[in-house]
This record gives structure tokens, sequence and C-alpha cells, in this order.
């Protein structure tokens, strides 16, 4: 199920490549928060970075930025090191830590970014992409926490990066910032933008990314489109109603999770919903139990759970 690059990075294949992640690994005293990652973000690529609290995604993001050097491997960014990149403007990055300056307005902060990239928007472009225009005379400090993530995204969106990098991004906006968030977000990649973002909002992934990451205890679980993702994850849901929940046996609960191949099992009124690793063996046996499920449905899994069960399938082998 992991995908990862273990071929030596050559000048060409770094040159081509947004960020590059050569067997990196990055420790905090006994905590190895970044295990021999390898990874390869193109240009034009929105790519999702989801995993469990503590998986690693911030360390990554804080090596891929230059803000922590790896114990080991190396890290490219547009074929130099992440430092050289950012300071060469192609960087933009929006993290959750870090406050904003105290006692300057929205304009303000803002203008100081225009001034300071290589090749800046104009200020008022980027308050009116950033939906805060109307916020633009406030001082920063007195901002709710939405409109501060939007004031991040302004300062991570000030010029012509050609790689975006954000941290739990939308945490605190509200539905219309969110989707007025991630229409620009897909503006920049379709002007060839490479946008990496973690996220804990796996349908944000779902919808946005064009290739997922899923990060475990700082190694690459998986690697793949979504769809790819949730086929991976091998279960599927089943879900039926019953007229009642006794069988010829009686209580039919316990025969509903000693059916093979089911790994989750609720039971809601008369609906009952499942999880199984081979659907087809399943519903057979559930036929064999001698009940009448109405309203079958057998569907893949979503991301979110498709999450879930590559995520625990890896906590049982460790365990
Ligand atoms: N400065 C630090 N000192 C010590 N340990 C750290 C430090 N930063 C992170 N860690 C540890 O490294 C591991 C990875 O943390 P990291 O913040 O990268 O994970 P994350 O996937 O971003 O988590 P979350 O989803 O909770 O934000 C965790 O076990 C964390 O406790």
């Amino acid at each position: 199920m992991t995908t990862t690059v273990t071929t030596a990075a050559s000048p060409s294949a770094a040159s081509a490549s947004a960020v590059r992640f050569d067997a990196v690994t990055k420790s905090y005293g006994d905590v190895r928060a970044v295990d021999g990652l390898s990874l390869d973000l193109r240009p034009g690529e929105t790519v999702a970075l989801l995993g469990p609290n503590g998986a690693g995604k911030s360390s990554t993001l804080d090596l891929l930025l230059g803000l922590r050097r790896p114990d080991s491997g190396t890290v490219s960014v547009f074929g130099t090191g992440p430092r050289e990149a950012i300071t060469a403007g192609r960087v933009g990055a929006m993290l959750q830590s870090g406050g904003l300056m105290d006692d300057v307005s929205v304009r303000e902060l803002v203008s100081l970014a225009c001034a300071l990239h290589p090749r800046p928007y104009r200020v008022n472009d980027v308050l009116a992409h950033a939906g805060v225009t109307q916020i633009a005379d406030r001082k920063v400090n007195r901002l709710s926490g939405g409109q501060e993530q939007r004031v991040r995204f302004a300062l991570a969106t000030a010029g012509a990066n050609d790689l975006i990098v954000l941290d739990e991004p939308t945490t605190g906006m509200d539905v219309s910032a969110r989707k007025a968030f991630w229409a620009t977000m897909r503006e920049q990649a379709d002007q060839g933008r490479a946008v990496l973002f973690a996220t804990h909002y796996l349908e944000e992934a779902d919808a946005i990314a064009d290739r997922v990451l899923v990060l475990h205890r700082g190694r690459l679980l998986a690697d793949g489109t979504a769809a790819e993702i949730k086929a991976r994850a091998g279960a599927r849901k089943v879900s039926f109603d019953l007229q009642e929940l006794t069988g010829p046996g009686g209580d039919l609960t316990a025969a509903l999770r000693g059916l093979p191949h089911v790994s989750a099992l609720d039971v809601s009124g008369r609906t009952v919903r499942l999880q199984s690793t081979d659907a087809d063996a399943t519903v057979h046996a559930l036929y064999a139990l001698g009940v009448y499920p109405r309203n079958l449905e057998v569907a893949g899994l979503g991301l979110e759970q498709a999450f879930v069960a590559i995520t625990e399938a890896e906590e049982a082998k460790a365990a």
C-alpha cells in the first residue's frame, strides 16, 4: 500500500519536481516525527496531506519550508533548498502557528507582505481575493478566528508563488469563506501552481485534492487519488432495513455481528449499517440467516471511512 520514491534524486528529476523529499527523517528527542519519508510533488498538483493527530504533518511542512532541518535525507523545493526557494519568492505558506503582528491594520500587514515579495500582486487584489477588503482598516489583533485565517491566506498569496503550503487552512472559517477559499486555491492550481495542504477535513481533501497522501507515525501509508485511497481500503459499506430485529434464532444483533468479514456494525432502530471486507460473502450469509433485508445498498467507503480503515489497520499491525 505504501508508495515511496526510492530512486536517487538526479538534478533533472529534482528540477521537474515542485517538492522532493528523499528518505527524510526528523526526531524530537525520542519521538520520531518523520520517518524515512520520500515523496515527490509536481507543479500544478493539489495535494492533501492527511493523518491522525501526531502523524507528522506539521513537521513535514516545517521541513518543506526550511523551518526545521532534517536529521537525515534531503528536502528540495524546485531543485534547490527550501530557504533558497522561499527567498526567491517561489513559496507562499499559511501555517497554524505564529501570531500576526499587533497594532497594524489588515491593509498595512498585507501591504508589507506585498512589499517584501519579489513578484507581488496589487494590495487591493490580494485583499479582495482573500475576502478581507471589508475589514482592511481593522487592526489585526481585533479579528475573529475565521477573519484571522483569511488574513493569513492573504499573506500566503501576496505574490506569484509557484508552491502554496497550507496547514489546516480552513479551521475556523465559515461555510462561505471555505467555499471562496477553495475556489481561489483551484484558480491558483489551474495557473500551474502546486498546492499542498494538511487537513483534518476529509471531505475537503476528497473534493479538492488531485492526490491524497496519508501519513501515519511519520511514514507515508498511502499515496493516490481519493478514489484510489477509497478502493485500497478494501472494505465496503452495506446497509439495509429489517422488518424486525428478531429472526428464526431470536435476537439478530449477535448473528449480524457474527456475519463473515464484518469489521464494523451499527444497528439503529431497524436500520443496519455495517462494513465488510467481502460484501458479497457477507450479504450471502445475511440471507442464510433467514431474514429478508429491505433497501439493501452496497457502496464503497467514503474517504473518511477509508482513512480510518487504513490507519486502524496499521495500528493493529503495530500492536
Ligand atoms: N517541538 C517538538 N518537540 C517535541 N516533540 C514534538 C515537537 N513537535 C512535534 N512533536 C511530536 O512529533 C510528532 C509529530 O507531530 P506533528 O505536529 O508533526 O503532527 P501532526 O500530524 O501535525 O499532528 P496534528 O494533526 O495534531 O496537528 C508528535 O508525536 C508530536 O508530539
